[in-house]
C-alpha cells in the first residue's frame, strides 16, 4: 500500500467494501476501472485495456469508460450478471483539499437496474427476496424502475411457481441456502436468475417491521395490510434493507407495500403459464402467445399491467364485471376510442420517468417527456368525465398536475440537449443571474466582431479573421502572405499551412471575462435544473396514481379494440360451476388462420353430466386447440376481457392445470415421463371442485397398458375428487378410456370429427358427441413423409389386427393356450428367432391378462421397429 499513489490508496479502501463488485471510480468525466475490474470490463464492454502508473514502476491495469455514456456500459456489464458499485466525487475537485474525496452511491445489479437502455419497457424488472418459516414461505417483490411494490405469503410448496409467475431477474435469498437443494430448483425454473445471499436469516420480525415502520414513517403494519404476517414482514423488511443500503437509502419512488394473497386470484402455475402458452410460445417467443394477440397497449406501464392481468386473473365476480363493462363501453363507443388511444400514444413511460426524478438522474429530456405527458392527461380525463364506473374512477384519479407543467414549460428549453453537461437546458428569461451570463456572451459576439474590424483596419490586413478553439482559446488567424503586416504586440502561438495565429493581451482579458461566464453559466443551470427535479419529486405519488389510471385504460382501450377486431363477445360470469362456451375459438390459433378458416366448437362442462369430458380423435384433428382454448377463453373471461366465443357462460374457476405433451424439461435431467407423472401428481393433489383441468395425452410415455392403466386412474380420481369431482378435459388416444362413460353419467366422450377421402383424411376440426371410431394414426404418418414400405406394412398388421386376431390373442392367453398364441404372434408378426426365444420362455399360463396385453404391446412394438 505505502507504495501506490494517494488515489490508488482510496480506490483500493473502496475496492476493500466492495469486494464482489466492479467498481466505477470517478476520475473527472470518466468512470475508471482498475486492476482485475478493469480486465474484466475491458473483455466484457469490449474497450481497451491500459495502465496506470502505481507510483513506482509498476503498472496496474486500468479501463474507462465516458461518464456521459456510462449508462449503456453499466447495462452491458449487468446483463453480463456483474454487480457494479458506482463511487463518486463528493465534493467539487476545484475547491477540495489535497485528494477529492469520493463514496459509492449506488450498488447496480440485475434487479437493481434503473436506466432505460438495458431495460424492456413493457416488462416489469423485479427484484424478489424469500423467507421461509417452517412451511411458510414469505416472499416480496419491487422493481426499482417504477417502484412497485408487492408482499405475499404462501404455502412453501407453492413459493417456487410464484416465483416463476413473477419472473423476478434478481433473487435475494437467505445466507443458509447458498448450497441448498431450493436455490438449485430456483435455478433450474428461472435460467438467468441473478441470485444475491444476504443475512435474512437473522432479521427477526420485530426488525423487519421496524425498518418498514421507519422507511415509509408510519406508525403501524395495518395501513398495508401487513400486522399479522410473519415470514411476509421479514421478506419485506428485509428487502428494504437490501436496496436501502446498495441505493444509499435513496428509495423516495418506493410505493408502499401492497399485500396481496394467492387466495385472491385465479392460479396460474409454472406448467400452465408455460402450457397455455400466456407471454411467450412454447419456442420461446413472444410471436404465437396469447398476448402476442392481445396486446395493443401504447403506454409501457399498460404493456406491463396487461401482462399482469394475464397472469393473475380475478375471483372477484363484482371486480370482472367492472372491467367487462368498461370494455363493453369502449367496445360500443368507437370516437372515444379514438380519442383516448390518440392521446395514450402520447403517453411516455411515467413510472420511469418519475422514479428517475426521484433518484435524481431524470435528464433535462425526461422532465420534457414528463411534461408532454402530463399534457395529455387532461384531454383523457375531458373524455371520460361523465362515463361513470371504473372509466369515470380512472379520470378521476388522473392528475394533470399544471403546476409541474407550467414549471418544466418555463424552465426547461424545447430543444435541450440529453445532457446536462454542456448547458443550453434552461430557458431564457426564467433565472435573470443566468440571463446576465448569457447576455455577456451574446455580448461577446458583437464585441469579436468589433475587434476583428478594428485589427483589420489597425494592421491592413483585410482577411484577418477571429476564431475560437478549444486548446487555444479565442486567437487572431494571419495568413502567410500577410506576415510582414502583423503589428509587434501581437503574440504567436500556432502556425498551420498557409497561416499563423495569434493572440494579443486585450483579447485574452476579453477571453477570460466570457470563459468564466459561461462556466458560471453551466453551474448555474446545473443548479436550477437540480431544483426544478426537486420540486418534480414532490409530485411523485401524484405522477404514480396518474400512471397507474393511465395503466388500466390503456389496457381496456386495448381490450376493447382486440374485441372489436376479432369479433369477441362479453363472457357471462356466474357463482355456479358450469363452463358453456357457444362457438369457441383458439385466441391465438384463429389469429394465424385466414379469417373464418377456423373452426368454432361448442363445449359444456358442469357437475351433473359433464364433468368429465374423454375426447378422443385423430392427431392433427385439433384435440390440443379444443382444450386449450377452453382453458384461454376461461382465463380471458376471468381477466375482464371478451372472448373469442358466439356466447359463453363462465363460472369462477379458481386455478386451471394442465398436463400437456412434452414438455422442455428433459434439459432440466428429468425423464419425459418423469415430468408428466410428477405434474400429475401435483394436479391429483392441488386441484378442487373450482378447478379446470386439461390433460392431454396423459400416460403416453411408458409401456402401453401401463399407460392406460394411470390414465384410468387419474381420470376416475378426479370424477370423485373431494366428493364433487374436477371439471376435466381429457384428450387421448387410448380409446380404451370412452368405456368410461358406460360406467358413470358424469363422463361424456367426444370425437373431433374427420372425413375419409381416397384413403386420406380430411380434417374437419368439429367437436362432436361420441368416441372416434378410428386414430387414422397411418394416414397421418403418410402425411408426414413416413416412407410408403413402411406405411404399407403397418397397415397390414392394422387390417390384421382389426380382422381380430388381437382378441383372438389375447383370449388365448387368458385360457393359457401356449402353443396356439405362440403360432399366431409368430404369423402375425412374423418374427426373427430372438423372438421366438423370448416366446418360448414365457409361460403363459402363469401369466395375467393385462401381462398377456404387455407382451402384444410388446411385440407390436418390436415388429414397429423391425
Ligand atoms: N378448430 C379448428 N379450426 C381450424 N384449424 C384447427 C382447429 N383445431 C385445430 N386446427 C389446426 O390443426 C392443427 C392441429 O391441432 P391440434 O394440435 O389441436 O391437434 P391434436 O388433435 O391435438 O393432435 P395430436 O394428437 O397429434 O397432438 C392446429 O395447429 C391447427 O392449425
Amino acid at each position: 500500500m505505502a507504495r501506490l499513489t494517494p488515489m490508488l490508496r482510496q480506490y483500493l479502501e473502496v475496492k476493500e467494501r466492495y469486494p464482489d463488485a466492479i467498481v466505477f471510480f470517478r476520475m473527472g468525466d470518466f468512470y475508471e476501472m482498475f486492476f482485475e475490474d478493469a480486465e474484466i470490463a475491458a473483455r466484457v464492454l469490449e474497450i481497451a485495456l491500459t495502465s496506470r502508473d502505481k507510483g513506482a514502476e509498476e503498472k496496474v491495469p486500468m479501463c474507462g469508460v465516458p461518464v456521459v455514456s456510462a449508462s449503456t456500459y453499466l447495462a452491458r456489464l449487468v446483463q453480463a450478471g456483474y454487480k457494479v458499485a458506482i463511487c463518486e466525487q463528493v465534493e467539487d475537485p476545484r475547491t477540495a483539499k489535497g485528494l477529492v474525496r469520493r463514496e459509492v452511491v449506488r450498488v447496480v445489479t440485475p434487479g437493481l437496474y434503473v436506466e432505460d437502455e438495458g431495460l424492456e419497457s413493457k416488462s416489469h424488472n423485479y427484484i424478489a427476496s424469500l423467507v421461509i418459516e417452517r412451511d411458510q414461505a414469505g416472499l416480496a417483490v419491487v422493481d426499482l424502475s417504477t417502484g412497485h411494490f408487492r408482499v405475499t405469503e404462501v404455502p412453501l410448496e407453492g413459493a417456487l411457481g410464484e416465483l416463476f409467475r413473477l419472473e423476478p431477474r434478481e433473487l435475494l435469498l437467505p445466507e443458509g441456502l447458498r448450497e441448498s437443494s431450493l436455490t438449485g430448483k430456483i435455478l433450474q425454473s428461472l435460467p438467468g436468475v441473478f441470485l444475491s445471499f444476504d443475512d435474512l436469516e437473522n432479521l427477526s420480525r420485530g426488525r423487519a417491521e421496524v425498518l418498514i415502520k421507519e422507511h415509509y414513517q408510519v406508525a403501524t403494519l395495518a395501513a398495508f395490510g401487513l400486522d399479522g404476517l410473519g415470514p411476509g414482514v421479514r421478506a419485506a423488511g428485509g428487502l428494504l434493507r437490501y436496496l436501502s443500503e446498495t441505493q444509499k437509502g435513496h428509495l423516495p419512488h418506493l410505493k408502499p407495500p401492497l399485500f396481496y394473497r394467492l387466495s385472491q386470484f385465479m392460479l396460474i402455475d409454472e406448467t400452465t403459464k408455460r402450457n397455455l402458452e400466456l407471454l411467450k410460445s412454447l419456442s420461446g417467443e413472444r410471436r404465437g402467445s396469447l398476448i402476442s394477440v392481445l396486446d395493443r397497449t401504447r403506454t409501457p406501464m399498460g404493456g406491463r399491467l396487461l401482462k399482469h392481468w394475464i397472469l393473475y386473473p380475478l375471483l372477484d365476480r363484482a371486480a370482472i364485471e367492472e372491467r367487462l363493462s368498461a370494455v363493453e363501453l369502449l367496445l360500443a363507443d368507437g370516437y372515444l376510442r379514438e380519442r383516448l388511444s390518440g392521446g395514450l400514444a402520447e403517453v411516455y413511460d411515467l413510472e420511469r420517468l418519475n422514479a428517475r426524478v426521484a433518484m435524481k438522474t431524470a435528464t433535462p429530456r425526461d422532465l420534457l417527456a414528463l411534461k408532454s405527458s402530463l399534457l395529455r392527461i387532461p384531454h383523457l380525463k375531458e373524455a371520460l368525465t361523465g362515463k361513470g364506473g371504473v372509466l369515470g374512477r380512472l379520470a378521476e384519479e388522473m392528475a394533470p398536475l399544471p403546476e409541474l407543467v407550467d414549471l418544466i414549460a418555463r424552465a426547461i428549453r424545447e430543444e435541450a440537449p440529453a445532457s446536462l453537461k454542456d448547458g443550453g437546458v434552461i430557458k431564457e428569461g426564467f433565472n435573470p443571474e443566468l440571463d446576465e451570463y448569457l447576455r455577456l456572451r451574446q455580448d461577446a459576439a458583437g464585441f469579436l466582431a468589433e475587434i476583428e474590424r478594428r485589427e483589420r483596419a489597425r494592421t491592413g490586413i483585410p482577411n484577418l479573421k477571429l476564431g475560437f478553439n478549444k486548446v487555444f482559446g479565442y486567437f487572431i488567424e494571419v495568413t502567410k502572405s500577410q506576415l510582414s503586416k502583423v503589428p509587434e504586440d501581437y503574440i504567436r502561438k500556432q502556425t498551420l499551412v498557409s497561416a499563423e495565429r495569434f493572440i494579443t493581451p486585450e483579447l485574452k482579458t476579453f477571453e477570460e471575462k466570457v470563459l468564466s461566464a459561461e462556466e458560471k453559466s453551466k453551474a448555474l443551470e446545473q443548479k436550477i435544473f437540480e431544483e426544478i427535479r426537486q420540486k418534480a419529486a414532490a409530485f411523485g405519488p401524484k405522477i404514480q396514481q396518474t400512471a397507474q389510471a393511465v395503466a388500466v385504460l390503456d389496457v381496456l382501450v386495448s381490450l376493447a379494440e382486440v374485441a372489436e377486431e376479432r369479433d369477441y363477445c362479453r363472457p357471462e360470469i356466474l357463482d355456479e360451476p358450469i363452463i358453456e362456451i357457444k362457438e369457441g375459438r383458439h385466441p391465438v390459433v384463429e389469429a394465424f388462420l385466414p379469417s373464418g378458416a377456423f373452426v368454432p366448437n361448442d363445449l359444456r362442462l358442469d357437475h351433473e353430466d359433464h364433468l368429465l369430458l374423454i375426447i378422443t380423435g385423430p392427431n392433427m384433428a385439433g384435440k390440443s386447440t379444443v382444450l386449450r382454448q377452453t382453458a384461454l377463453i376461461v382465463l380471458l373471461a376471468q381477466m375482464g376481457s371478451f372472448v373469442p366465443a358466439q356466447k359463453a357462460r363462465i363460472g369462477l374457476v379458481d386455478r386451471i392445470f394442465t398436463r400437456v405433451g412434452a414438455s422442455d424439461a428433459l434439459s432440466r435431467g428429468q425423464s419425459t415421463f418423469m415430468v408428466e407423472m410428477t405434474e400429475c401428481a401435483h394436479i391429483l393433489h392441488q386441484a378442487s371442485s373450482r378447478s379446470l383441468v386439461i390433460l392431454d395425452e396423459i400416460g403416453r410415455g411408458t409401456a402401453t397398458y401401463d399407460g392406460l392403466s394411470i390414465a384410468w386412474a387419474v381420470a376416475e380420481y378426479l370424477l370423485e375428487k373431494d366428493g364433487r369431482g374436477v371439471k376435466t378435459l381429457f384428450a387421448t388416444h387410448y380409446h380404451e378410456l370412452t368405456e368410461m362413460a358406460r360406467l358413470s353419467e358424469k363422463v361424456k366422450n367426444f370425437n373431433i370429427a374427420v372425413k375419409e377421402w381416397n384413403d386420406q383424411v380430411i380434417f374437419l376440426h368439429r367437436l362432436q358427441p361420441g368416441p372416434a371410431n378410428r386414430s387414422y394414426g397411418i394416414q397421418v404418418a403418410a402425411l408426414a413423409g413416413v416412407p410408403q414400405p413402411v406405411i404399407r406394412r403397418a397397415k397390414e398388421i392394422l387390417r390384421r389386427l382389426e380382422a381380430g386376431e388381437f382378441e383372438i390373442l389375447t383370449g388365448m392367453a387368458r385360457k393359457g393356450s401356449r402353443k396356439r398364441l405362440r403360432g399366431r404372434q409368430l404369423d402375425l408378426f412374423s418374427p426373427d428367432n430372438l423372438l421366438k426365444q423370448r416366446l418360448q420362455e414365457i409361460d403363459i399360463d402363469q401369466l395375467t391378462p393385462i401381462e398377456a396385453l404387455n407382451i402384444l404391446a410388446e411385440l407390436k412394438r418390436l415388429a414397429k421397429e423391425d
